[in-house]
Protein backbone atom coordinates (compact mmCIF):
# COMPACT_ATOMS: atom_id res chain seq x y z
CA UNK A 1 0.00 0.00 0.00
CA UNK A 2 1.21 3.32 -0.89
CA UNK A 3 1.37 5.95 1.99
CA UNK A 4 -0.35 9.47 1.07
CA UNK A 5 1.10 12.62 2.82
CA UNK A 6 -0.95 15.53 3.60
CA UNK A 7 1.21 18.79 2.97
CA UNK A 8 1.86 19.31 6.39
CA UNK A 9 2.88 15.61 6.81
CA UNK A 10 5.19 16.38 2.98
CA UNK A 11 6.86 19.63 4.81
CA UNK A 12 7.82 17.34 8.18
CA UNK A 13 9.56 14.93 6.03
CA UNK A 14 11.05 17.63 4.09
CA UNK A 15 12.52 19.78 6.78
CA UNK A 16 13.51 16.77 9.11
CA UNK A 17 15.96 15.43 5.91
CA UNK A 18 17.37 19.00 5.83
CA UNK A 19 17.79 19.27 9.53
CA UNK A 20 19.59 16.35 9.64
CA UNK A 21 22.12 17.17 7.26
CA UNK A 22 21.14 14.38 5.02
CA UNK A 23 20.56 16.58 1.85
CA UNK A 24 19.40 20.90 1.09
CA UNK A 25 16.61 22.21 0.14
CA UNK A 26 18.18 23.13 -3.04
CA UNK A 27 19.23 19.91 -3.84
CA UNK A 28 15.75 18.94 -3.80
CA UNK A 29 14.69 21.19 -5.69
CA UNK A 30 16.50 20.61 -8.17
CA UNK A 31 16.00 16.70 -8.29
CA UNK A 32 12.36 17.59 -8.36
CA UNK A 33 12.75 20.01 -11.42
CA UNK A 34 15.17 17.14 -12.88
CA UNK A 35 11.97 14.52 -12.30
CA UNK A 36 9.37 16.73 -13.77
CA UNK A 37 11.93 17.49 -17.05
CA UNK A 38 12.60 13.25 -17.24
CA UNK A 39 8.83 12.64 -16.60
CA UNK A 40 8.16 15.45 -19.78
CA UNK A 41 9.89 13.56 -21.74
CA UNK A 42 8.78 10.02 -20.96
CA UNK A 43 5.21 11.16 -21.08
CA UNK A 44 5.98 12.44 -24.72
CA UNK A 45 9.33 11.68 -26.45
CA UNK A 46 8.38 13.17 -29.50
CA UNK A 47 9.21 16.52 -27.39
CA UNK A 48 12.87 15.35 -27.03
CA UNK A 49 12.94 16.03 -31.25
CA UNK A 50 12.91 19.91 -32.29
CA UNK A 51 9.84 20.48 -34.38
CA UNK A 52 10.45 20.38 -38.07
CA UNK A 53 8.50 20.76 -41.14
CA UNK A 54 8.92 16.99 -41.66
CA UNK A 55 6.38 15.87 -38.88
CA UNK A 56 3.14 16.06 -38.67
CA UNK A 57 2.64 18.29 -36.07
CA UNK A 58 5.48 20.72 -37.73
CA UNK A 59 3.56 20.58 -40.91
CA UNK A 60 0.21 22.18 -39.37
CA UNK A 61 2.30 24.32 -37.05
CA UNK A 62 3.28 25.91 -40.60
CA UNK A 63 7.49 25.92 -39.74
CA UNK A 64 10.25 24.94 -41.24
CA UNK A 65 12.34 24.01 -38.74
CA UNK A 66 12.18 25.61 -35.07
CA UNK A 67 13.10 25.31 -31.66
CA UNK A 68 10.68 23.72 -29.19
CA UNK A 69 9.29 26.22 -26.83
CA UNK A 70 7.83 25.89 -23.24
CA UNK A 71 6.01 28.73 -21.23
CA UNK A 72 6.98 27.74 -17.73
CA UNK A 73 4.14 30.04 -14.86
CA UNK A 74 5.94 30.64 -11.73
CA UNK A 75 4.36 31.15 -8.39
CA UNK A 76 5.23 32.93 -5.03
CA UNK A 77 6.43 29.82 -3.05
CA UNK A 78 8.51 26.62 -4.17
CA UNK A 79 6.70 25.43 -6.38
CA UNK A 80 7.37 28.53 -8.49
CA UNK A 81 11.92 27.68 -7.50
CA UNK A 82 10.86 24.03 -9.21
CA UNK A 83 9.22 25.84 -12.12
CA UNK A 84 12.93 28.34 -12.80
CA UNK A 85 14.72 24.62 -12.49
CA UNK A 86 12.59 23.37 -15.25
CA UNK A 87 13.11 26.21 -17.05
CA UNK A 88 16.95 26.23 -16.82
CA UNK A 89 16.78 22.62 -17.95
CA UNK A 90 14.92 22.79 -20.83
CA UNK A 91 17.12 26.10 -22.20
CA UNK A 92 19.93 23.77 -21.61
CA UNK A 93 18.16 21.30 -23.97
CA UNK A 94 17.59 24.17 -26.33
CA UNK A 95 14.36 25.01 -26.21
CA UNK A 96 13.04 28.54 -26.02
CA UNK A 97 11.53 29.28 -22.56
CA UNK A 98 9.50 32.23 -21.74
CA UNK A 99 9.35 32.81 -17.78
CA UNK A 100 6.27 34.14 -15.72
CA UNK A 101 6.18 35.17 -12.16
CA UNK A 102 3.44 35.74 -9.96
CA UNK A 103 4.75 37.92 -7.15
CA UNK A 104 8.02 39.55 -6.04
CA UNK A 105 11.19 38.04 -6.84
CA UNK A 106 12.60 39.90 -3.87
CA UNK A 107 9.71 37.86 -1.21
CA UNK A 108 10.64 34.45 -2.98
CA UNK A 109 11.88 31.87 0.09
CA UNK A 110 15.33 31.31 -0.55
CA UNK A 111 15.84 28.12 -2.39
CA UNK A 112 13.19 29.17 -4.95
CA UNK A 113 14.85 32.79 -4.77
CA UNK A 114 18.04 31.28 -5.67
CA UNK A 115 16.69 29.69 -8.61
CA UNK A 116 15.06 32.89 -10.23
CA UNK A 117 18.23 34.74 -9.44
CA UNK A 118 20.01 32.23 -11.52
CA UNK A 119 17.66 32.31 -14.62
CA UNK A 120 16.56 36.14 -14.48
CA UNK A 121 20.46 36.74 -14.83
CA UNK A 122 20.79 35.42 -18.27
CA UNK A 123 16.67 35.31 -19.06
CA UNK A 124 13.39 38.33 -18.90
CA UNK A 125 10.79 36.83 -16.04
CA UNK A 126 7.74 38.46 -17.28
CA UNK A 127 5.01 39.21 -14.70
CA UNK A 128 2.39 36.62 -14.91
CA UNK A 129 -0.88 37.98 -16.24
CA UNK A 130 -3.08 37.02 -18.60
CA UNK A 131 -1.75 39.95 -21.31
CA UNK A 132 1.74 38.71 -21.27
CA UNK A 133 0.78 35.27 -20.99
CA UNK A 134 -1.52 36.07 -24.39
CA UNK A 135 1.83 38.09 -26.30
CA UNK A 136 3.78 35.63 -25.83
CA UNK A 137 4.53 33.02 -28.81
CA UNK A 138 2.77 29.78 -28.54
CA UNK A 139 4.62 27.21 -26.56
CA UNK A 140 4.62 23.22 -27.15
CA UNK A 141 4.42 22.93 -23.64
CA UNK A 142 3.20 24.76 -20.92
CA UNK A 143 4.42 24.14 -17.26
CA UNK A 144 1.84 25.04 -14.15
CA UNK A 145 4.39 25.99 -11.19
CA UNK A 146 2.27 28.66 -9.43
CA UNK A 147 0.86 26.53 -6.72
CA UNK A 148 1.44 23.54 -4.47
CA UNK A 149 1.43 21.81 -1.24
CA UNK A 150 0.90 25.68 -0.40
CA UNK A 151 -1.79 26.62 -1.61
CA UNK A 152 -3.88 28.49 1.25
CA UNK A 153 -6.59 30.17 -0.24
CA UNK A 154 -8.50 30.34 -3.80
CA UNK A 155 -7.02 31.40 -6.62
CA UNK A 156 -6.50 34.67 -7.11
CA UNK A 157 -8.18 36.28 -10.39
CA UNK A 158 -5.66 37.54 -12.19
CA UNK A 159 -3.79 34.08 -11.86
CA UNK A 160 -6.78 32.43 -12.51
CA UNK A 161 -7.11 34.67 -16.19
CA UNK A 162 -3.19 33.77 -16.66
CA UNK A 163 -3.62 30.44 -15.89
CA UNK A 164 -6.19 30.25 -18.44
CA UNK A 165 -4.69 32.81 -21.10
CA UNK A 166 -2.23 29.77 -21.69
CA UNK A 167 -4.65 27.84 -23.95
CA UNK A 168 -5.73 24.45 -23.68
CA UNK A 169 -3.87 22.86 -26.93
CA UNK A 170 -7.02 21.96 -28.20
CA UNK A 171 -7.68 24.28 -30.74
CA UNK A 172 -8.34 22.59 -34.45
CA UNK A 173 -5.43 22.80 -36.84
CA UNK A 174 -2.81 23.49 -34.41
CA UNK A 175 -0.35 21.23 -32.82
CA UNK A 176 -1.14 20.45 -29.52
CA UNK A 177 -0.12 22.15 -26.36
CA UNK A 178 0.66 19.93 -23.84
CA UNK A 179 0.66 20.89 -20.11
CA UNK A 180 2.49 19.67 -16.86
CA UNK A 181 1.62 20.42 -13.75
CA UNK A 182 4.09 20.57 -10.87
CA UNK A 183 2.90 18.90 -7.39
CA UNK A 184 -0.43 19.45 -8.77
CA UNK A 185 -2.60 21.87 -11.24
CA UNK A 186 -2.42 24.92 -9.52
CA UNK A 187 -5.75 25.53 -7.57
CA UNK A 188 -5.90 22.27 -6.54
CA UNK A 189 -5.89 21.49 -2.86
CA UNK A 190 -4.26 18.61 -1.88
CA UNK A 191 -5.04 17.43 1.17
CA UNK A 192 -8.74 17.35 0.48
CA UNK A 193 -9.12 16.99 -3.50
CA UNK A 194 -11.33 19.94 -4.03
CA UNK A 195 -11.06 23.49 -5.88
CA UNK A 196 -10.54 26.30 -3.28
CA UNK A 197 -13.28 28.68 -4.64
CA UNK A 198 -13.79 32.21 -5.21
CA UNK A 199 -11.44 32.93 -7.52
CA UNK A 200 -13.78 33.99 -10.07
CA UNK A 201 -16.91 33.46 -11.79
CA UNK A 202 -18.31 29.71 -12.94
CA UNK A 203 -17.54 29.65 -16.19
CA UNK A 204 -20.39 27.29 -17.82
CA UNK A 205 -18.43 26.07 -20.35
CA UNK A 206 -16.58 24.17 -17.17
CA UNK A 207 -19.46 22.82 -16.21
CA UNK A 208 -19.28 22.23 -12.18
CA UNK A 209 -15.61 23.89 -12.05
CA UNK A 210 -15.07 27.45 -12.08
CA UNK A 211 -12.38 28.52 -14.21
CA UNK A 212 -9.86 28.40 -11.60
CA UNK A 213 -7.77 25.43 -12.62
CA UNK A 214 -6.37 24.31 -15.68
CA UNK A 215 -6.73 20.38 -16.31
CA UNK A 216 -3.29 19.40 -16.79
CA UNK A 217 -2.27 16.32 -19.01
CA UNK A 218 0.30 14.99 -16.86
CA UNK A 219 1.22 15.76 -13.00
CA UNK A 220 4.65 15.07 -11.53
CA UNK A 221 4.43 15.05 -7.36
CA UNK A 222 7.55 14.26 -5.30
CA UNK A 223 8.56 11.48 -3.03
CA UNK A 224 4.68 10.16 -2.46
CA UNK A 225 1.56 11.04 -3.68
CA UNK A 226 -1.19 12.88 -1.96
CA UNK A 227 -4.64 12.51 -1.08
CA UNK A 228 -5.87 15.12 -3.12
CA UNK A 229 -4.37 13.65 -5.99
CA UNK A 230 -6.94 10.45 -5.60
CA UNK A 231 -10.40 12.58 -4.08
CA UNK A 232 -12.57 14.94 -5.17
CA UNK A 233 -11.65 16.70 -8.34
CA UNK A 234 -8.35 15.77 -7.84
CA UNK A 235 -8.27 12.82 -10.74
CA UNK A 236 -10.06 14.17 -13.56
CA UNK A 237 -7.99 17.52 -13.10
CA UNK A 238 -4.09 15.82 -12.76
CA UNK A 239 -4.43 14.17 -15.74
CA UNK A 240 -1.74 11.15 -16.40
CA UNK A 241 -0.07 11.12 -11.96
CA UNK A 242 3.66 10.59 -11.90
CA UNK A 243 5.48 10.30 -8.61
CA UNK A 244 9.11 10.49 -8.95
CA UNK A 245 11.61 10.03 -6.02
CA UNK A 246 13.52 12.97 -4.61
CA UNK A 247 15.84 10.64 -2.36
CA UNK A 248 14.24 11.68 0.81
CA UNK A 249 14.06 8.45 3.29
CA UNK A 250 11.22 9.08 5.67
CA UNK A 251 9.45 6.29 7.39
CA UNK A 252 8.49 3.68 5.09
CA UNK A 253 6.90 1.57 8.21
CA UNK A 254 3.42 2.13 6.64
CA UNK A 255 4.41 1.17 3.17
CA UNK A 256 5.79 -2.44 4.81
CA UNK A 257 2.77 -3.15 6.73
CA UNK A 258 0.54 -4.87 4.42
CA UNK A 259 -2.23 -7.07 6.61
CA UNK A 260 -2.44 -4.85 9.16
CA UNK A 261 -4.39 -1.60 9.87
CA UNK A 262 -3.10 1.63 9.24
CA UNK A 263 -1.87 3.93 12.26
CA UNK A 264 -4.09 6.72 13.11
CA UNK A 265 -2.86 9.27 11.61
CA UNK A 266 -1.52 7.64 8.18
CA UNK A 267 -3.20 7.38 5.23
CA UNK A 268 -2.89 4.68 2.41
CA UNK A 269 -4.05 4.05 -0.91
CA UNK A 270 -5.65 0.49 -0.73
CA UNK A 271 -3.88 -1.43 -3.74
CA UNK A 272 -1.33 -4.29 -4.26
CA UNK A 273 1.89 -2.85 -3.70
CA UNK A 274 4.44 -3.09 -1.34
CA UNK A 275 7.47 -0.48 -0.80
CA UNK A 276 6.51 0.75 -4.23
CA UNK A 277 6.10 -2.22 -6.11
CA UNK A 278 3.60 -4.23 -7.17
CA UNK A 279 2.64 -7.74 -4.76
CA UNK A 280 1.03 -10.83 -6.22
CA UNK A 281 -2.23 -10.95 -5.96
CA UNK A 282 -2.49 -13.94 -3.87
CA UNK A 283 -0.03 -12.10 -1.44
CA UNK A 284 -2.66 -9.21 -1.06
CA UNK A 285 -5.91 -9.33 -1.50
CA UNK A 286 -5.57 -13.03 -1.98
CA UNK A 287 -4.29 -13.65 1.72
CA UNK A 288 -7.48 -11.79 3.11
CA UNK A 289 -9.67 -14.76 1.09
CA UNK A 290 -10.27 -17.24 3.88
CA UNK A 291 -11.29 -20.15 1.55
CA UNK A 292 -8.06 -18.98 -0.44
CA UNK A 293 -6.06 -21.05 2.56
CA UNK A 294 -7.29 -24.21 1.70
CA UNK A 295 -8.59 -25.17 5.04
CA UNK A 296 -12.75 -25.74 6.82
CA UNK A 297 -15.49 -27.01 6.04
CA UNK A 298 -18.69 -24.44 5.15
CA UNK A 299 -19.50 -23.16 8.83
CA UNK A 300 -15.95 -22.29 9.20
CA UNK A 301 -16.45 -20.02 6.35
CA UNK A 302 -19.74 -18.08 8.14
CA UNK A 303 -23.35 -17.76 7.78
CA UNK A 304 -24.79 -14.82 6.57
CA UNK A 305 -28.31 -13.71 6.77
CA UNK A 306 -29.04 -10.95 4.52
CA UNK A 307 -32.58 -9.17 4.73
CA UNK A 308 -34.53 -8.61 1.61
CA UNK A 309 -37.30 -6.12 1.07
CA UNK A 310 -40.82 -6.57 0.81
CA UNK A 311 -43.25 -7.98 -2.28
CA UNK A 312 -41.43 -6.40 -5.57
CA UNK A 313 -38.20 -4.74 -3.57
CA UNK A 314 -36.15 -8.30 -3.16
CA UNK A 315 -33.54 -7.67 -5.83
CA UNK A 316 -31.15 -5.30 -3.87
CA UNK A 317 -30.98 -8.14 -1.48
CA UNK A 318 -30.54 -10.81 -3.51
CA UNK A 319 -27.69 -9.27 -5.05
CA UNK A 320 -25.60 -8.76 -1.46
CA UNK A 321 -27.00 -12.49 -0.85
CA UNK A 322 -25.67 -13.67 -3.91
CA UNK A 323 -22.06 -11.58 -3.62
CA UNK A 324 -21.76 -12.84 -0.23
CA UNK A 325 -22.20 -16.22 -1.38
CA UNK A 326 -19.37 -16.26 -4.59
CA UNK A 327 -16.80 -13.95 -2.26
CA UNK A 328 -16.81 -17.10 0.20
CA UNK A 329 -19.58 -17.25 2.65
CA UNK A 330 -20.54 -20.86 3.36
CA UNK A 331 -23.70 -20.40 3.61
CA UNK A 332 -26.11 -17.34 3.00
CA UNK A 333 -29.55 -17.38 3.84
CA UNK A 334 -31.85 -14.43 2.46
CA UNK A 335 -34.52 -13.24 5.21
CA UNK A 336 -38.30 -11.30 3.57
CA UNK A 337 -41.51 -10.69 4.83
CA UNK A 338 -43.67 -13.71 4.59
CA UNK A 339 -45.42 -12.22 1.24
CA UNK A 340 -42.10 -11.89 -0.64
CA UNK A 341 -41.64 -15.63 -0.61
CA UNK A 342 -42.80 -16.73 -3.28
CA UNK A 343 -41.34 -14.11 -5.58
CA UNK A 344 -37.50 -14.92 -3.89
CA UNK A 345 -38.01 -18.25 -4.19
CA UNK A 346 -38.59 -17.74 -7.64
CA UNK A 347 -35.42 -16.67 -7.86
CA UNK A 348 -32.62 -18.31 -5.62
CA UNK A 349 -30.69 -21.54 -5.66
CA UNK A 350 -27.74 -21.94 -3.41
CA UNK A 351 -29.29 -18.61 -1.67
CA UNK A 352 -31.36 -20.55 0.90
CA UNK A 353 -34.55 -18.65 2.47
CA UNK A 354 -37.01 -17.89 5.32
CA UNK A 355 -39.79 -15.61 5.81
CA UNK A 356 -39.61 -13.47 8.87
CA UNK A 357 -42.52 -11.44 10.51
CA UNK A 358 -41.12 -9.06 12.18
CA UNK A 359 -37.67 -8.43 14.75
CA UNK A 360 -39.02 -10.15 17.73
CA UNK A 361 -38.75 -13.21 15.40
CA UNK A 362 -34.87 -12.73 14.32
CA UNK A 363 -33.90 -16.08 16.57
CA UNK A 364 -36.72 -18.52 14.49
CA UNK A 365 -34.25 -17.41 11.12
CA UNK A 366 -30.99 -16.66 12.29
CA UNK A 367 -29.46 -19.11 15.05
CA UNK A 368 -26.61 -18.27 16.92
CA UNK A 369 -24.15 -19.75 14.57
CA UNK A 370 -24.84 -16.71 11.87
CA UNK A 371 -21.74 -14.90 11.54
CA UNK A 372 -22.52 -12.10 9.38
CA UNK A 373 -25.96 -9.99 8.60
CA UNK A 374 -26.76 -7.47 5.91
CA UNK A 375 -29.09 -5.06 6.55
CA UNK A 376 -30.69 -2.21 4.75
CA UNK A 377 -30.54 -2.75 1.15
CA UNK A 378 -34.43 -2.29 0.26
CA UNK A 379 -36.06 -2.71 2.99
CA UNK A 380 -37.43 0.83 3.01
CA UNK A 381 -37.46 3.59 5.90
CA UNK A 382 -39.42 2.37 8.78
CA UNK A 383 -39.80 1.44 12.03
CA UNK A 384 -39.67 -2.01 10.70
CA UNK A 385 -36.28 -1.62 9.60
CA UNK A 386 -35.43 0.31 12.18
CA UNK A 387 -36.55 -2.70 14.74
CA UNK A 388 -33.95 -5.25 12.54
CA UNK A 389 -31.04 -3.42 12.92
CA UNK A 390 -31.36 -2.71 16.49
CA UNK A 391 -32.04 -6.72 16.97
CA UNK A 392 -29.26 -7.55 14.56
CA UNK A 393 -26.82 -5.46 16.76
CA UNK A 394 -27.81 -6.56 19.90
CA UNK A 395 -26.62 -10.23 18.82
CA UNK A 396 -23.02 -10.12 20.78
CA UNK A 397 -20.61 -13.02 21.87
CA UNK A 398 -20.93 -11.88 25.16
CA UNK A 399 -16.69 -10.42 26.46
CA UNK A 400 -15.80 -11.64 23.77
CA UNK A 401 -15.91 -8.96 21.05
CA UNK A 402 -14.20 -10.47 18.21
CA UNK A 403 -17.34 -13.26 17.82
CA UNK A 404 -19.58 -10.64 17.86
CA UNK A 405 -21.24 -11.32 14.13
CA UNK A 406 -20.24 -8.54 11.18
CA UNK A 407 -23.23 -6.06 10.95
CA UNK A 408 -22.77 -4.79 7.70
CA UNK A 409 -25.17 -1.66 7.25
CA UNK A 410 -26.34 -0.02 4.35
CA UNK A 411 -28.93 2.00 2.59
CA UNK A 412 -32.22 1.92 4.20
CA UNK A 413 -30.90 0.76 7.32
CA UNK A 414 -29.02 3.65 7.72
CA UNK A 415 -31.78 6.43 6.26
CA UNK A 416 -34.09 4.60 8.62
CA UNK A 417 -32.34 6.22 11.56
CA UNK A 418 -31.76 10.06 9.78
CA UNK A 419 -34.37 12.00 12.46
CA UNK A 420 -32.11 10.55 15.55
CA UNK A 421 -28.68 8.96 14.16
CA UNK A 422 -27.74 8.63 17.88
CA UNK A 423 -30.14 6.20 18.48
CA UNK A 424 -27.83 4.24 16.15
CA UNK A 425 -24.67 4.31 17.55
CA UNK A 426 -25.57 3.37 20.92
CA UNK A 427 -26.29 0.02 19.09
CA UNK A 428 -23.01 0.11 16.57
CA UNK A 429 -19.96 -2.06 18.17
CA UNK A 430 -16.27 -2.74 16.47
CA UNK A 431 -17.70 -5.37 13.84
CA UNK A 432 -20.11 -3.07 12.77
CA UNK A 433 -19.46 -1.81 8.70
CA UNK A 434 -21.39 1.24 7.49
CA UNK A 435 -21.36 1.80 3.87
CA UNK A 436 -23.08 4.84 3.00
CA UNK A 437 -23.16 7.15 -0.06
CA UNK A 438 -22.97 10.78 -0.03
CA UNK A 439 -26.49 11.16 0.53
CA UNK A 440 -27.02 8.28 3.70
CA UNK A 441 -23.69 9.95 5.00
CA UNK A 442 -24.82 13.38 5.18
CA UNK A 443 -28.45 12.12 6.87
CA UNK A 444 -26.38 10.36 9.83
CA UNK A 445 -23.72 13.02 10.18
CA UNK A 446 -25.25 16.30 8.79
CA UNK A 447 -21.88 18.52 10.22
CA UNK A 448 -19.63 16.40 8.44
CA UNK A 449 -21.65 16.38 4.80
CA UNK A 450 -19.46 18.38 2.32
CA UNK A 451 -21.62 21.32 2.28
CA UNK A 452 -20.75 21.77 5.87
CA UNK A 453 -17.42 20.48 6.76
CA UNK A 454 -15.35 23.85 5.33
CA UNK A 455 -12.06 23.13 5.00
CA UNK A 456 -11.70 19.26 6.32
CA UNK A 457 -11.34 16.92 4.05
CA UNK A 458 -13.18 13.59 2.91
CA UNK A 459 -10.32 11.51 4.91
CA UNK A 460 -10.98 13.53 8.25
CA UNK A 461 -14.67 13.69 7.98
CA UNK A 462 -15.39 9.97 7.57
CA UNK A 463 -12.40 9.32 10.41
CA UNK A 464 -14.47 12.08 12.94
CA UNK A 465 -17.57 9.92 11.57
CA UNK A 466 -15.91 6.47 12.89
CA UNK A 467 -15.25 8.18 15.92
CA UNK A 468 -18.51 9.04 16.71
CA UNK A 469 -20.40 5.66 15.51
CA UNK A 470 -17.83 3.41 17.22
CA UNK A 471 -17.38 1.32 14.17
CA UNK A 472 -15.89 0.80 10.54
CA UNK A 473 -17.58 3.42 8.14
CA UNK A 474 -16.70 2.96 4.13
CA UNK A 475 -18.26 6.21 2.54
CA UNK A 476 -18.69 5.20 -1.11
CA UNK A 477 -17.55 6.95 -4.66
CA UNK A 478 -14.75 6.88 -6.65
CA UNK A 479 -13.06 8.28 -4.10
CA UNK A 480 -13.98 5.38 -1.64
CA UNK A 481 -12.84 6.69 2.32
CA UNK A 482 -12.79 3.76 4.66
CA UNK A 483 -11.72 4.51 8.55
CA UNK A 484 -11.92 2.94 11.75
CA UNK A 485 -12.50 4.78 15.12
CA UNK A 486 -8.89 6.28 16.27
CA UNK A 487 -8.00 7.63 12.82
CA UNK A 488 -6.88 4.79 11.10
CA UNK A 489 -7.88 5.54 7.37
CA UNK A 490 -7.18 4.42 3.91
CA UNK A 491 -8.60 5.76 0.74
CA UNK A 492 -9.72 3.38 -2.62
CA UNK A 493 -9.37 5.16 -5.73
CA UNK A 494 -11.28 4.06 -8.69
CA UNK A 495 -9.11 6.73 -10.84
CA UNK A 496 -6.50 7.01 -13.17
CA UNK A 497 -5.68 3.89 -14.96
CA UNK A 498 -8.01 2.02 -12.23
CA UNK A 499 -11.07 4.17 -12.92
CA UNK A 500 -13.94 2.26 -12.76
CA UNK A 501 -17.29 4.48 -14.20
CA UNK A 502 -19.56 1.94 -15.26
CA UNK A 503 -19.82 1.21 -11.47
CA UNK A 504 -22.37 3.85 -11.19
CA UNK A 505 -24.86 1.91 -11.38
CA UNK A 506 -27.73 1.15 -9.30
CA UNK A 507 -27.45 -2.04 -7.25
CA UNK A 508 -23.37 -1.61 -7.39
CA UNK A 509 -23.60 -0.78 -3.63
CA UNK A 510 -25.78 -3.51 -2.52
CA UNK A 511 -22.84 -6.40 -4.06
CA UNK A 512 -20.16 -4.71 -2.07
CA UNK A 513 -22.27 -4.85 0.61
CA UNK A 514 -22.58 -8.86 0.35
CA UNK A 515 -18.90 -8.70 -0.86
CA UNK A 516 -17.92 -7.15 2.23
CA UNK A 517 -20.19 -9.63 4.69
CA UNK A 518 -19.35 -12.34 2.56
CA UNK A 519 -15.44 -11.62 3.35
CA UNK A 520 -15.67 -10.84 6.97
CA UNK A 521 -18.00 -13.40 8.45
CA UNK A 522 -15.74 -16.27 7.94
CA UNK A 523 -14.04 -17.84 11.11
CA UNK A 524 -11.04 -17.74 9.80
CA UNK A 525 -11.67 -14.29 8.42
CA UNK A 526 -8.47 -11.35 8.76
CA UNK A 527 -8.88 -7.62 10.79
CA UNK A 528 -11.88 -6.36 9.22
CA UNK A 529 -10.54 -2.97 8.48
CA UNK A 530 -8.05 -4.79 6.34
CA UNK A 531 -11.01 -7.12 4.94
CA UNK A 532 -13.13 -4.14 3.62
CA UNK A 533 -10.23 -2.75 1.95
CA UNK A 534 -9.95 -6.04 0.55
CA UNK A 535 -13.78 -6.10 -0.73
CA UNK A 536 -13.97 -2.60 -2.09
CA UNK A 537 -10.75 -3.72 -4.57
CA UNK A 538 -12.17 -6.84 -5.59
CA UNK A 539 -15.45 -4.64 -6.01
CA UNK A 540 -13.96 -2.39 -8.79
CA UNK A 541 -11.81 -4.91 -10.17
CA UNK A 542 -14.77 -6.75 -11.76
CA UNK A 543 -16.27 -3.76 -12.80
CA UNK A 544 -13.06 -3.44 -14.56
CA UNK A 545 -12.74 -6.91 -15.73
CA UNK A 546 -16.30 -6.71 -16.86
CA UNK A 547 -16.35 -3.20 -18.42
CA UNK A 548 -18.58 -1.17 -20.58
CA UNK A 549 -22.02 -2.05 -20.17
CA UNK A 550 -21.68 -3.18 -16.84
CA UNK A 551 -24.82 -3.75 -14.42
CA UNK A 552 -25.20 -4.27 -10.80
CA UNK A 553 -25.75 -7.97 -11.98
CA UNK A 554 -22.54 -8.76 -13.72
CA UNK A 555 -20.47 -7.94 -10.73
CA UNK A 556 -21.16 -10.93 -8.43
CA UNK A 557 -20.94 -12.97 -12.06
CA UNK A 558 -17.38 -11.71 -12.49
CA UNK A 559 -16.21 -12.36 -9.48
CA UNK A 560 -14.26 -15.88 -10.14
CA UNK A 561 -12.78 -14.40 -13.64
CA UNK A 562 -10.91 -12.06 -11.04
CA UNK A 563 -10.05 -14.39 -7.94
CA UNK A 564 -8.85 -16.69 -10.77
CA UNK A 565 -6.78 -13.21 -11.98
CA UNK A 566 -5.11 -12.88 -8.80
CA UNK A 567 -3.38 -16.49 -8.39
CA UNK A 568 -5.95 -18.20 -6.13
N1 LIG B 1 8.08 19.93 0.54
C1 LIG B 1 8.97 19.21 -0.16
O1 LIG B 1 9.38 18.18 0.27
C2 LIG B 1 9.37 19.66 -1.50
C3 LIG B 1 8.68 20.68 -2.12
N2 LIG B 1 8.96 21.08 -3.35
C4 LIG B 1 8.11 22.04 -4.02
O2 LIG B 1 7.70 23.06 -3.15
C5 LIG B 1 6.30 23.21 -3.19
C6 LIG B 1 5.79 23.74 -1.92
O3 LIG B 1 6.35 24.99 -1.74
P1 LIG B 1 5.72 26.03 -0.72
O4 LIG B 1 5.55 25.38 0.58
O5 LIG B 1 6.56 27.23 -0.77
O6 LIG B 1 4.28 26.29 -1.31
P2 LIG B 1 3.77 26.78 -2.74
O7 LIG B 1 2.79 25.79 -3.23
O8 LIG B 1 4.86 27.14 -3.63
O9 LIG B 1 2.91 28.09 -2.36
C7 LIG B 1 3.25 28.91 -1.30
C8 LIG B 1 3.21 30.35 -1.68
O10 LIG B 1 2.00 30.65 -2.33
C9 LIG B 1 1.30 31.67 -1.61
N3 LIG B 1 -0.10 31.39 -1.76
C10 LIG B 1 -0.76 30.27 -1.38
N4 LIG B 1 -2.02 30.31 -1.79
C11 LIG B 1 -2.16 31.49 -2.45
C12 LIG B 1 -3.22 32.10 -3.12
N5 LIG B 1 -4.40 31.51 -3.23
N6 LIG B 1 -3.03 33.28 -3.67
C13 LIG B 1 -1.85 33.89 -3.59
N7 LIG B 1 -0.78 33.36 -2.99
C14 LIG B 1 -0.94 32.17 -2.42
C15 LIG B 1 1.82 31.59 -0.24
O11 LIG B 1 1.63 32.83 0.37
P3 LIG B 1 1.21 32.95 1.92
O12 LIG B 1 0.07 31.98 2.12
O13 LIG B 1 2.41 32.56 2.67
O14 LIG B 1 0.78 34.35 2.04
C16 LIG B 1 3.28 31.26 -0.51
O15 LIG B 1 3.96 32.43 -0.90
C17 LIG B 1 5.79 21.85 -3.55
O16 LIG B 1 4.49 21.91 -4.08
C18 LIG B 1 6.83 21.39 -4.53
O17 LIG B 1 6.53 21.89 -5.81
C19 LIG B 1 10.06 20.52 -4.12
O18 LIG B 1 10.88 21.58 -4.48
C20 LIG B 1 10.90 19.50 -3.45
C21 LIG B 1 10.52 19.00 -2.15
N1 LIG C 1 -17.83 6.91 -10.93
C1 LIG C 1 -17.59 5.88 -10.13
N2 LIG C 1 -16.39 5.26 -10.18
C2 LIG C 1 -16.15 4.22 -9.38
N3 LIG C 1 -17.02 3.70 -8.51
C3 LIG C 1 -18.21 4.26 -8.42
C4 LIG C 1 -18.56 5.38 -9.21
N4 LIG C 1 -19.82 5.72 -8.89
C5 LIG C 1 -20.25 4.85 -7.96
N5 LIG C 1 -19.28 3.97 -7.67
C6 LIG C 1 -19.36 2.86 -6.70
O1 LIG C 1 -20.56 2.15 -6.98
C7 LIG C 1 -21.24 1.83 -5.77
C8 LIG C 1 -22.59 2.51 -5.76
O2 LIG C 1 -23.23 2.27 -4.56
P1 LIG C 1 -24.57 3.01 -4.11
O3 LIG C 1 -24.43 4.48 -4.32
O4 LIG C 1 -24.90 2.52 -2.76
O5 LIG C 1 -25.60 2.50 -5.17
P2 LIG C 1 -26.81 1.50 -4.98
O6 LIG C 1 -27.53 1.92 -3.74
O7 LIG C 1 -27.65 1.70 -6.20
O8 LIG C 1 -26.26 0.12 -4.87
C9 LIG C 1 -20.31 2.25 -4.65
O9 LIG C 1 -19.49 1.19 -4.27
C10 LIG C 1 -19.48 3.35 -5.28
O10 LIG C 1 -18.21 3.47 -4.68
K1 LIG D 1 1.41 23.67 -9.62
Amino acid sequence: MTELLTAAQMRALERAEIESGAVTGLALMERAGQGVVDAIFAQWPELAAPLSADTEEGAAADVAQSRRRAMVLCGPGNNGGDGFVIARMLKARGWAVDTFLYGDPARLPPDARANHDRWAAENPVSLLVAANVQRAPRPDLIVDAVFGIGLTRPVPPEVDKALAAGGDGRAANLPAIRRVAVDCPSGLNLDTGMVQRGGGPVDPDFGRWPATVSMADLTVTFHSPKPGHYLGQGPALCGVLKVVDIGLGGDALERGMIGVPPDADRVRLVEPVHMGRPLPGRIWPGALIAKARHAGHKYDHGHVVVFAGGVGRGGAGRMAARAALRVGAGLVTLVCPPAALQENACRLDAVMLRAVRGPEHLGDVADDRVTGFVIGPGMGVSERTRGFVRSVLARRAGDRDWRDPVVVLDADGLSSFAADPKSLFEWTHARCVLTPHDGEFARLFPDLAPSRRGAMSKIDAVRAAADRAGCVILLKGADTVIARPGGGASLHAAAYDRAAPWLATAGAGDVLAGLIAGLSASGLAGDLFNVVEAAAWLHVEAARSFGPGLIAEDLTEELPKVLRGIGL
